[in-house]
């Protein structure tokens, strides 16, 4: 195969729409192990995708499909419309990837270590509409480090290396962005930063963002979509707000009347507010509405497709068919 033609030039449409990530049927097994278990899902240009599940759910493990570190056992997998296993520079220099852990470059000035990034990305600059790599001022802006320019990596904080790496992820203006768990161990102040990093990447930029995280209430606050991963399938997938109407969570109205504290579960928490104060009128105070959460959303989702695993795994057999590996 030859070079990409899609990498840099994002494939002539120009807008939202454009399907980043495709990916089929994804089959991958360690051992005796199934972990993913015909996983299919698009990720479209532009777009925030949050991958959620539990621990050992698979989520690592598909983003390293997806980066190309990993070799399915079977599937369709196209990333910015290459197989990742084959993608060359060009294509790699579009996909940006900020691991659950970095390598460790401790001698290294965080400037430095940034401008040496940058470097391998300039090479691609002009070439099919490509901008090139930022420019390390604006970087560290961008990641709120630029006090650090001149700091030993070794020396920065937990957080502020959380940084550097969410830095290097995004140094050559990435189109597409893998962040898995990117904010553990960030405060609150550099979490919402970086909140508002990733709304700027995918809003100014049209970069698309592939997210793991268990932070569900950073998942509700970034993504346009959320996935869930459970048991190596896919349990849900929607916006936060369909994944809740698929539960069909109950609202819970609270509200005081006459000193009095109320508690009342409703599937339909405006309507009921609406009747409540047409029966009460201003005696009622201190009124609060609360939606399912996606954490809510979330925990009874696993919990419904954890009960399911109780059943027999029904394509066990096919998958071995798949790898081609002895039962
Ligand atoms: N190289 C490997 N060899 C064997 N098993 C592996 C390997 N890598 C991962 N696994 C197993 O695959 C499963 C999925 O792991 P993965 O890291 O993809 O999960 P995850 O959803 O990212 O979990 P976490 O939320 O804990 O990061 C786990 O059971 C894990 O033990």
């Amino acid at each position: 195969m030859g070079e990409p033609e899609m990498a840099f030039g994002g494939g002539g449409t120009g807008g939202g729409g454009e399907v980043v990530v495709d990916v089929r049927d994804l089959w991958m097994r360690y051992g005796e192990k199934d972990v993913l278990r015909g996983v299919s899902f698009e990720i479209r240009r532009g777009e925030v995708l949050g991958l959620l599940g539990p621990n050992g759910a698979g989520k690592t493990t598909t983003i390293e499909i997806m980066e190309g570190f990993r070799q399915p056992s079977s599937g369709h997998v196209r990333v910015l419309g290459e197989d990742p296993l084959h993608g060359g520079d060009a294509w790699r220099a579009r996909v940006g990837v900020v691991l659950q852990s970095w390598r460790d470059h401790s001698r290294w000035r965080v400037g430095a270590l940034l401008e040496q990034f940058a470097s391998y990305y300039r090479p691609y600059t002009g070439r099919d509409g490509y901008p090139g790599p930022y420019e390390v001022a604006e970087l560290l802006a961008r990641v709120g480090l630029s006090d650090k320019a001149d700091t030993r990596v070794g020396a920065l904080s937990g957080g502020q290396r959380r940084r550097l790496d969410v830095a290097v992820g995004i140094v050559g203006r990435p189109r597409l962005l893998f962040l898995d768990e990117p904010t553990t161990g960030f405060d609150p102040k550099a979490r919402s930063d970086f909140h508002d990093l990733v709304h700027a990447l995918a809003d100014l930029e049209d970069t698309t963002v592939l997210l793991t995280t268990h932070d569900l209430a950073e998942a509700e606050k970034l993504a346009d979509r959320i996935l869930i991963l459970d048991g190596g399938r896919i349990v849900a997938d929607g916006s936060a707000e369909q994944l809740a109407r698929q539960v069909a969570g109950e609202d819970e109205v609270r509200w005081t009347r006459d000193g009095v504290r109320e508690v009342h579960l409703t599937p339909d928490g405006t309507r009921f507010t609406r009747e409540l104060f047409e029966r009460h009128g201003a005696e009622i105070t201190e009124l609060e509405v609360r939606r399912a959460s996606l954490e809510d959303t979330y925990l009874r989702m696993v919990a419904r497709s954890e009960a399911g695993l109780e059943e027999p795994a029904p394509d066990e057999e096919t998958a071995r068919e798949r790898t081609g590996e002895p039962a």
